[in-house]
């Protein structure tokens, strides 16, 4: 059994990142780049208004000639003589002959003449031609993930398309003869099937939006078979549940039959200590664990890692910070725990209900709170290690 570090690690190290490929800014959100983008344009591309108001070519003066009117998009270009003004608004170009450009509200205009208040600063409301990027220059560095704010400024200089990394395809294989689907009737000794809509939810939450689902039962032949399809067609498999060590658990002997190379098995953790990485391939395939709590906190700590590292994020682990627990706790067992906590104002709660079957704090959880096998208990008060949970 391996540490909650070492697995980590080769989680990190197996994880080649997609291929890429060229995209329409409109579909590219959630994506990371994967070449940086030089700018097409000075941005802005003139030297430009930031105010309505007046531009002028300053003199030793407090009165100007007003002699035109420039509105946002004009392009007429004009020449100011010393001490003479133009009419311009918000967005306006500002002619290269003004040197700076006056708020309506601190000047007096009366019919072609404006009497300036107060003191003119050298260019001052005047956007510099490329002050936010000169044409040629860094936009946007490779690793960026594209967020509203990053579209829209790629928009800004007229760019269309982009060099991203590709998303994973994935494919969730539940397994259990006990799973029957919310909605219909719950014999005795059945359970709802509730991992595939909870991990299909979390990966669409985090951007990843082509899933397939696939159930098996308990069944060798039928769990080899779809574990084949899946994994020949899919860039990332998750099977939950058949992976401990019971008589009916039989995704890893599936597995290692279908030649699946194990680079772990078992994580000294709690909870998800039976948990699988491998690769065939080109594709990531992970056993998590049945026990619903331990899939999600597995999907948290090491999906999620690989997902991110594999579609370009440069940071692919979930950050980790300090927090002051308000709550007691004192570990059962030996392994290092994920603990289902609450994040509020700077401290961290214990959530109840720490099982690994179950969901029901998990739902109201924002963080994992990690306790290392050094910590045999948590007093109110402790620093301890926080994972903040994806919003
Ligand atoms: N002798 C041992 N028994 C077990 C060990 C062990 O080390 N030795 N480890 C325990 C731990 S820890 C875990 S975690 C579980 C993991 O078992 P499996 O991954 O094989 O999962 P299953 O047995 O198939 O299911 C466990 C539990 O989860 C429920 N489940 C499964 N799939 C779903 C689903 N899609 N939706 C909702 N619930 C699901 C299932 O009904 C079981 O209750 O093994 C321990 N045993
Ligand atoms: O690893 Mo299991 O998830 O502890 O119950």
């Amino acid at each position: 059994m391996i540490s909650i570090e070492e697995a980590l690690q080769l989680v990190i190290d197996h994880s080649p990142k997609m291929s890429e490929c060229s995209m329409d800014i409109d579909h590219c959100e959630g994506f990371y780049l994967s070449k940086t983008i030089h700018s097409p344009i000075h941005m802005p591309p003139f030297r430009q208004s930031a105010v309505d108001g007046y531009a002028l070519h300053v003199d030793n003066t407090t009165n100007y000639i007003n002699i035109d009117e420039i509105k946002a998009g004009d392009s007429h270009i004009h020449n100011l003589e010393k001490g003479q003004a133009v009419r311009i608004f918000t967005g306006a170009a500002v002619p290269d002959s003004a040197n700076a450009v006056v708020m309506q509200e601190h000047v007096k205009a009366r019919d072609n003449h404006i009497i300036v208040e107060g003191v003119i600063m050298p260019q001052q409301n005047i956007r510099p031609k490329g002050e936010q990027v000169k044409k040629g220059g860094i936009a946007l560095k490779a690793g960026t993930k594209l967020n509203a704010a990053a579209i829209g400024y790629l928009a800004s200089l007229g760019i269309t398309k982009v060099d991203v990394y590709k998303k994973p395809t994935i494919a969730i294989v539940v397994t259990g003869n006990e799973l029957v689907m919310p909605g219909s009737d719950l014999g005795y000794g059945k359970i709802y099937e509730s991992n595939s809509i909870m991990l299909s939810s979390a990966l669409r939450n985090l951007g990843y939006k082509n899933i397939t689902i696939f159930r098996v039962q308990d069944d060798y032949q039928n769990t080899k078979d779809v574990l084949q399809k899946s994994i020949s067609e899919h860039d990332v498999v998750l099977v939950t549940g058949g992976i401990s060590v019971g008589d009916y658990d039989f995704v890893g002997k599936a597995l290692h039959e279908l030649e699946v190379e194990q680079i772990f098995y078992k994580v000294r953790q709690k909870p998800g200590k039976p948990l699988f990485f491998g690769r065939k391939n080109h594709t990531t395939i992970f056993a998590l664990p049945g026990n619903p709590a331990a899939a999600l906190s597995c999907f948290y700590i090491y999906v999620y890692t690989v997902l991110s590292k594999i579609s370009g994020n440069p940071f692919p682990v979930l950050s980790r910070q300090k927090m002051r627990s308000i709550s007691d706790y004192i570990r059962k067992g030996d392994r290092p725990q994920f603990l289902k906590a609450l994040c509020k104002d700077g401290t961290v709660e214990i959530l109840e209900g720490q099982n690994s079957s179950m969901l029901q704090t998990f739902a109201v959880a924002n963080a994992l709170l990690y306790v290392s096998k050094e910590q045999e208990k948590i007093a109110a008060g402790d620093m301890v290690e926080t994972i903040m949970l994806p919003k």
